[in-house]
């Protein structure tokens, strides 16, 4: 409605124009003229007015369809497994969920309202034009085929540079978002010389790349301009031949150049709306690769997880991350409940992939992984989750104050359940070292916490859920030793009267653990009660403890 009353103002305005030259030229009284002169003012504002309305309308449609999209992919997201997700970098992920949605959105909430407006437009003008004399409408007819199809020819040539452009943009954000996220380690790694060259090798890629586009980019607006010049040319010319010859009034011919003004306006338009429509072309693709990943978890697992005490049994597990080598082989062994089993061996023996297998991030190549005797691949994710908690070294603390870092902005948890988890924990002594309680601020990422105290608000989130199963990954970082202290009772706390795994990193958690499993690339080489295996003087525990202060990763 508002679409179609801008465009019969913007039809009629030069008429009112036309009116007021030929009653100016005619001589009439200025009075007259007044009343053309403030008709053609509100004209425009009203036509303003309308066009203001229908882009509103336009945006608020896009913006509800690709926030609803946006949703969906998040939500999309976060549904599939970890080597899914893995495959993509943040900095691409932005890009996706949101730079490819903004394309789209412009596209819903523009495209239709435009295309269609401007197509009514063009023909509108054509018809006034044809009404004033038919010369006139058949020459800007074909002037605007022309000029259409030139104008698409050389968009469709700049697409190729187009997409290039934005996916090295794409791959570009996603370095230096991995790059700053890892700038500690650049810098104590003496790194940062080679990743300022390799900052400066991407550069050196992007930049042609965007002059490229842009060049194209340019020619398609000098184009535009040439043509509109053209176009200009043309109807004044035929307008000063058709006014000679006394076939149209002064009125008319500036009522044809008004008119071939405006056609430039839908030409132009026409043009962007194609260039959009390529683009969400292409950004609907990646949605839809991004929506195209299925997680592999299966979809029948509905079972509740068991409340209470948990028995977890491995048998013959093994997981390939990739075709040539196993990340875990054959690995069986069992957890009875509430007993805790350390799980020790070299970096990259596989301690992480066997806790990766329990949680369901990634499903195992062959063998099963039963909790209380019944498969967990049948539990519903979701619960089984819920029930198993995990403490990883890679701590993820958000932007906020303790609480929204301990709660996770679930505002049922109380200040009360904070301080009594928090009490069963054993932490309450660094909790009082903070001189702003549960609203002390985090950094984003933690910048302000040190690793040992972010386990403590990591086995605090974990507590506070009353898994029956822990996993936890013990901190190697170096902690004062007051930390180390309290990180020692709140694993003891932790671990207490639940099942465990524990990916032990200090002798004392071995001694304290009831069983024991070595991993070697892989495979279980040792494993058994803590007590049988530490008198078993040709055990490579046995060999581990008399060691002493040897480190782990060294076993
Ligand atoms: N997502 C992955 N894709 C491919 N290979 C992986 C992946 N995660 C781990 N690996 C490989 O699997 C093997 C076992 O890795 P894992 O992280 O389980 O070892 P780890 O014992 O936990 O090591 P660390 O003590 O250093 O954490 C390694 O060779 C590692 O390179």
């Amino acid at each position: 409605m508002f679409l179609l009353s801008a465009i019969a103002l913007q039809l009629v305005n030069p008429f009112i124009m036309r009116r007021f030259i030929n009653q100016a030229l005619e001589g009439k009284a200025v009075s007259d003229l007044y009343v053309w002169a403030v008709l053609f003012m509100v004209v425009s504002l009203a036509t303003q007015g309308l066009l203001i309305a229908v882009q509103y309308f336009g945006e608020s449609v896009g913006w509800g369809a690709t926030n609803r999209l946006r949703i969906t992919l998040l939500r999309h997201f976060f549904s599939l497994d970890l080597a899914q997700r893995k495959k993509y970098s943040t900095g691409e992920l932005i890009e996706r969920i949101d730079g490819d949605l903004n394309a789209l959105q412009n596209f819903f909430s523009q495209f239709v309202i435009k295309l269609v407006g401007n197509a009514l437009l063009m023909i509108g003008i054509l018809v006034a034009l044809f009404m004033i004399d038919w010369r006139i409408g058949s020459g800007l007819t074909i002037f605007t085929i022309g000029a259409l199809f030139m104008i698409d020819r050389i968009r469709a040539s700049a697409i190729p540079y187009a997409n290039q452009a934005r996916q090295i943009n794409g791959q570009f954000y996603g370095f230096i978002t991995e790059r700053l996220q890892g700038a500690d380690e650049i810098r104590s790694n003496g790194a940062s010389r080679y990743t300022l060259k390799q900052f400066i090798q991407w550069i050196a890629k992007y930049y042609p790349a965007l002059k490229r586009a842009e060049i194209r980019n340019y020619s398609m607006w000098m184009t535009s301009i040439a043509v509109f010049t053209i176009g200009n040319i043309f109807s004044l010319s035929i307008g000063a031949y058709l006014y000679k010859s006394g076939a149209i009034s002064l009125g008319s011919v500036f009522l044809i150049v008004q008119f071939t003004e405006l056609m430039m306006v839908p030409i132009e338009q026409i043009r962007r709306e194609m260039e959009d429509l390529q683009k969400a072309d292409a950004s609907i693709l990646r949605i839809q690769e991004l929506l195209a990943h299925k997680s592999s978890q299966p979809s029948v697992s509905t079972k509740p997880f068991p409340e209470g005490p948990c028995d977890i049994v491995f048998k013959n597990v093994s997981l390939y991350y990739n075709e040539q080598t196993p990340a875990l082989r054959d690995v069986s062994f069992a957890v009875k409940r509430n007993t805790t089993l350390a799980i020790i061996g070299q970096s990259g023996s596989g301690k992480t992939t066997l806790t990766n297998v329990l949680l369901r991030f990634y499903l195992p190549t062959a063998g099963s992984i039963c909790i209380n005797e019944t498969n967990i691949e049948s539990f519903a994710l979701q619960d089984m989750r819920e029930k198993i908690g995990i403490v990883t070294q890679d701590v993820h603390l958000f932007a906020g104050t303790l609480r929204e870092n301990l709660t996770f902005y679930n505002s049922s948890i109380t200040d009360e359940d904070l301080i009594e988890t928090m009490t069963a924990l054993r932490v309450l002594p660094w909790f009082h070292g903070l001189t702003n309680g549960l609203d002390t601020t985090i950094e984003g990422l933690g910048r302000n916490v040190s690793a040992g105290e972010a386990q403590l608000i990591a086995m605090i989130r974990v507590f506070l859920k009353r898994p029956e199963i822990i996993v936890l990954d013990e901190a190697t970082a170096r902690m004062d030793p007051e930390t180390e202290h309290i990180v020692k009772q709140a694993i003891q706390a932790l671990v207490s009267e639940r099942t465990c795994l524990i990916i032990a990193h200090r002798l004392e958690t071995i001694q304290h653990a009831d069983a024991i499993l070595i991993l070697e690339s892989g495979k279980v080489v040792e494993y058994g009660a803590f007590q049988a295996l530490a008198a078993d003087c040709s055990s490579m525990l046995t060999d581990l403890l008399q060691k002493g202060g040897v480190s782990l990763e060294n076993v």
